[in-house]
């Protein structure tokens, strides 16, 4: 079998046409980010913000096209960004290393996620601001407008997941292509795996640092996953070297930052941002969290928590009420599941 090539990645990429200039995509300086792993090719076209929707899915649709029969290659995934302008004719500087001081290799053989199209790191600087309840919402809604959608709960400082998917049950493994792999739970049409249903009621503060990363990252890599469009990555709170080196090792196609509109919460999202930037992870959008209180009884609103703004050139793909209803995860996600959506379209 022939290996893959970067060379003739690039060269398949510049017959792409631009859709704002007379140039191919790769000339015009739209490739921000090609990485090649175990069969996997990912690229990242930072498109400007003017780009239509169309013009969008139209240069997505052909540089998957041009990339799809090229050797070597199992798996394409061009994901767009607006938020970075993309150095013109070369690809991305080298990932940083020297930050993760506990790498993890992904294993030789086959992968449980070798048929996960995108994966996105749902973050958050700040412990509480929602992260969790917007993971659980956005996959609902994501799933009842057609995707096939996977939960990775990576959170080991509280079982939110399981308790709002209401899971309870230990998982349990399967054979795969010769790989013992993990199978998820399956609940409202979502695969969910996460780390409290694996580890069961061990005191959570053994679940540490680099033993931390080392799960997660096995969890992706070695769960059953089949076929999904998207796999929701629920990161543990924080902007510290742990969540940089698992940020490192998972190697997301996107990140979205949940905070909530305090000065304090959108001062930590910063950092949380800036984290994905050191690592050439692209932020695809910001979400506002328990943005307005909607009085039940005379229908006033009340920003009980500011009216902040995250100030950096990022979309923000939605503000969400503080209530009941978005409490439960049930319902009110589908404008931030669309967007979300045509982000990555
Ligand atoms: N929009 C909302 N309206 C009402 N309650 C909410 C909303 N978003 C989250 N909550 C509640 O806020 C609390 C914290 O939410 P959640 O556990 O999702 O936060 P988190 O950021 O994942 O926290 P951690 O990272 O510490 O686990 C929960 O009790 C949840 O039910």
């Amino acid at each position: 079998m022939t290996a893959y090539s970067e060379a003739a990645a690039l060269r398949a990429l510049g017959t792409v046409p631009d859709p704002l200039s007379d140039r191919d995509i790769v000339s015009a300086g739209r490739l921000s980010d090609l990485t090649f792993d175990a069969g996997r090719l990912r690229v990242i076209l930072g498109v400007p913000p003017e780009t239509t929707q169309e013009q969008g899915l139209t240069v997505r649709d052909a540089a998957e096209q041009a990339l799809s029969g090229l050797a070597g290659i199992d798996q394409v995934a061009v994901l767009l960004t607006t938020h970075k302008a993309a150095p013109a004719l070369k690809p991305a500087a080298p990932k940083r290393t020297d930050r993760n001081p506990h790498p993890n290799k992904r294993p030789a053989g086959y992968q449980g996620d070798a048929h996960v199209t995108k994966t996105i790191a749902i973050s958050s600087a700040k412990g509480g601001v929602g992260k969790s309840t917007v993971t659980v919402g956005l996959a609902r809604a994501l799933a009842a407008q057609g995707q096939r959608v996977g939960i990775l709960d990576a959170d080991i400082h509280g079982p939110s997941v399981p308790t709002l998917l209401g899971l309870a049950e230990q998982l349990g493994t399967r054979d795969v292509e010769g790989r013992r792999l993990i199978v998820p739970a399956e609940v409202d049409g979502l695969k969910a795996i996460s780390i409290g249903l694996l580890t069961g009621n061990d005191d959570p503060v053994v679940w540490r640092g680099p033993m931390v990363q080392g799960a997660i990252a096995r969890m992706l890599w070695d769960t059953d996953w089949g076929a999904l469009d998207l796999l929701l990555i629920d990161m543990p709170p924080g902007t510290g070297d742990p969540q940089l080196g698992l940020a490192q090792d998972v190697e997301p196609d996107g990140a979205v930052i949940v905070t909530t509109p305090q000065d304090l919460a959108l001062l930590d999202a910063r950092k949380g941002v800036s984290m994905f930037e050191k690592v050439d992870i692209p932020v695809i959008g910001w979400v506002e969290n328990m943005a307005v209180f909607i009085c039940p009884d005379c229908g006033s609103e009340h920003r009980i928590f500011g009216e902040g703004n995250l100030d950096l050139p990022i979309p923000k793909l939605g503000s969400l009420a503080l209530s009941m209803a978005m409490r439960d995860a049930r319902g009110g996600y589908d404008d931030l599941a669309r967007a979300l959506l045509g982000t990555l379209a």
